[in-house]
């Protein structure tokens, strides 16, 4: 088998929750292989189980039925091979931005390396998201955007396999996204990491990704269909705009989420 073309591999995956009023169906049939070095998108309205599915690639959740693997193994729980960037950085308030890079980086080196080499590894991936000068700061010293870049910075510092994603930047206002969009993406262009995001925003999915694998409603969504985003890289966000085949992709998952997949609560009234 080709390892690196089904780098992350779901097959065949069902996810019910047994919750108080019965079971929940959240996933069916859900088929994906990711490439390594590939950055896949997740969209799809609310609720339709786009954290659901990163949370199952994460080793988070196990699936109800199919399985998924990372690297031809698998994935049995969450390992820092898959690391997670949430939408809330998760930053440990009382450490400074270096003590919770340094913390992740320990627990995935601290067996195998010095002190000296695991501080040069914190600040390293620190300097890789820009955030050398804030190293000495705590979290509730700095903005919304650079506590997410010290979450990056944390999940990078574990040098992982894949790097998880779920809304990243959608805490953050529009200016400071697309600042840390296009901080991201020369970052994945200097790692190759292989990343899988889940967003809610065409614009993002268009700019950074390789392919946008859109999900129907739920419950029991699936993947409705994927979109391959033959851009050129680096991109310019600014070039882009004006550039039809970005107009092209944009509108191929505008119309899946508002004309195929409208949103439920609109299709109600439509009824
Ligand atoms: N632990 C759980 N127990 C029961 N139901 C759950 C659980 N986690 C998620 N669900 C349900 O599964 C469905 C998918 O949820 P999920 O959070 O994956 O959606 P999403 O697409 O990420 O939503 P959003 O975009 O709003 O974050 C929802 O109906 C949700 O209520």
């Amino acid at each position: 088998m080709d390892n690196d073309s089904k780098f992350i591999d779901v097959q065949h995956v069902e996810m019910v929750f047994n919750t108080r009023k019965g079971s929940f169906h959240a996933l069916r049939d859900i088929n994906l292989s990711v490439k390594k070095g590939e950055f896949i998108s997740l969209i799809g309205h609310s609720g339709c189980g786009k954290s659901t599915l990163l949370n199952l690639i994460a080793g988070l959740n196990r699936a109800t039925e199919g399985a998924l693997l990372c690297a031809n193994r698998e994935i049995a729980g969450p390992a820092p091979e898959r690391a997670v960037v949430f939408q809330n950085h998760s930053l440990l308030p009382w450490l400074t931005c270096f003590e919770n890079v340094y913390l992740a980086v320990e627990r995935v080196f601290g067996a195998s390396e010095n002190k000296t080499q695991l501080k040069a590894r914190a600040r390293a991936a620190l300097a890789l998201v820009g955030l050398t000068a804030a190293e000495q700061k705590r979290p509730n010293e700095i903005s919304g955007g650079m506590k997410q870049r010290v979450g990056i910075a944390r999940a990078l510092s574990m040098e992982p396999k894949v790097l998880l994603m779920d809304e990243p930047f959608g805490a953050l206002d529009a200016l400071t996204r697309a600042h840390l969009q296009d901080e991201l993406l020369k970052i994945v262009a200097k790692t190759h990491s292989t990343v899988v995001m889940v967003t809610h925003d065409v614009d993002e999915a268009v700019l950074l990704s390789d392919r946008i694998v859109m999900m129907t409603n739920g419950p029991a969504a699936t993947i409705g269909d994927i979109v391959n985003v033959r851009l050129a890289r680096p991109r310019d966000r600014v070039a882009l705009a004006q550039d039809p085949l970005y107009i092209e992709y944009r509108t191929a998952v505008l119309e899946f989420l508002y004309h195929r997949q409208a949103h439920p609560a609109v299709q109600k009234e439509a009824a």
